[in-house]
């Protein structure tokens, strides 16, 4: 009996990852950026990445969709799983796997295009839609689970510079949203938005993991706090801890993660 619940607490376990890193290093040419991190990433959970700057949050964030391939010195070792599947493998095609693992950028980046051309953009190069009614509704669907369709469901022929900031980073939600992705990976996606902005955007964040599994890199301990339920804490290209938010924040292992959070290092 105890094999037995032993059994099924394994499966639901592996079941639940989404991501598996095994030995990821990452060197900018002679500088060992990322040293050797193991991680699993849980489907629909938000797992937040923290640390002081310069610790490798961001390029550990890049590695899980191949961004990093778009840096020439840039080298990634090890394995990245996505479903089982190894994402470095040279039978994939970074572009499709970066529509399956989208990302969201510190700044907002709208195309220079309509609000509509900029969530349609996606799902029309990666043939998702079959006539132009099903683009509509992508488009509507996408921009509703990033909830700014009624602000702009009147205006959807102006351009997505001209709005807000805090609407310009929900259009680039809506717009990696649009490719049906399973993880939506987020770079500091709050860091230029007012206190306003950023309250929706992180309840945003809890409403898409309802569906994705999502991963946010914070400079903001108390946003890490407030969004995630996994939390990992890197420090000079380490991943010193990883687990639940709650442990990390009232109880963590490492001196290191104990010293950070109270402010001590960072
Ligand atoms: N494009 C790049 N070219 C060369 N080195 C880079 C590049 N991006 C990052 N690095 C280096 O990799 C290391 C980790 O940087 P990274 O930006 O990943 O850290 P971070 O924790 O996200 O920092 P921050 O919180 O300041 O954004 C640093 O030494 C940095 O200088």
């Amino acid at each position: 009996m105890e094999d037995m619940i032993q059994m099924d607490r394994t499966m639901s376990t592996q079941q639940d990852i989404k991501i598996e890193a095994k030995g990821v290093q990452v060197y900018y040419a002679d500088n060992h950026a990322i040293k050797d991190v193991d991680v699993n990433i849980a489907d629909k959970t938000v797992t937040a990445f923290i640390g002081p700057s310069g610790c490798g949050k961001s390029t550990f964030l890049r590695c899980l969709n191949r961004m990093n391939d778009t840096i020439d010195i840039c080298r990634v070792e090890g394995k990245i799983l996505l479903d089982g599947e190894d994402i470095y493998d040279p039978k994939v095609d970074p572009v499709q796997l970066r529509a399956k693992v989208g990302m969201v950028f510190q700044k907002p980046n709208p195309f220079p295009k309509s609000i509509y051309d900029n969530v349609a953009y996606g799902p029309k190069i990666h043939g998702l839609a079959r006539n132009k009614a099903d683009l509509d509704e992508i488009v509507e669907q996408s921009l509703r689970k990033a909830a700014l369709w009624n602000e702009v469901k009147d205006r959807l022929n102006a351009p997505g510079t001209g709005m807000s900031g805090g609407q310009q980073q929900r259009l680039c939600i809506a717009r990696a949203i649009a490719t049906a992705p399973e993880v939506l990976l987020m770079d500091e996606p709050c860091s230029a938005l007012d206190p306003i902005a950023t309250a929706q955007v992180e309840e945003l964040i809890d409403e898409l993991r309802q569906s994705f599994s999502v991963v946010i890199v914070t400079h903001s301990m108390q946003q890490a706090a407030r969004v995630s339920q996994k939390t990992a804490f890197f420090h000079l290209g380490n991943l010193v801890e990883f687990d639940d938010t709650d442990k990390i924040f009232t109880n963590p292992q490492d001196p290191r993660t104990e010293s950070y959070i109270s402010g001590r290092i960072g």
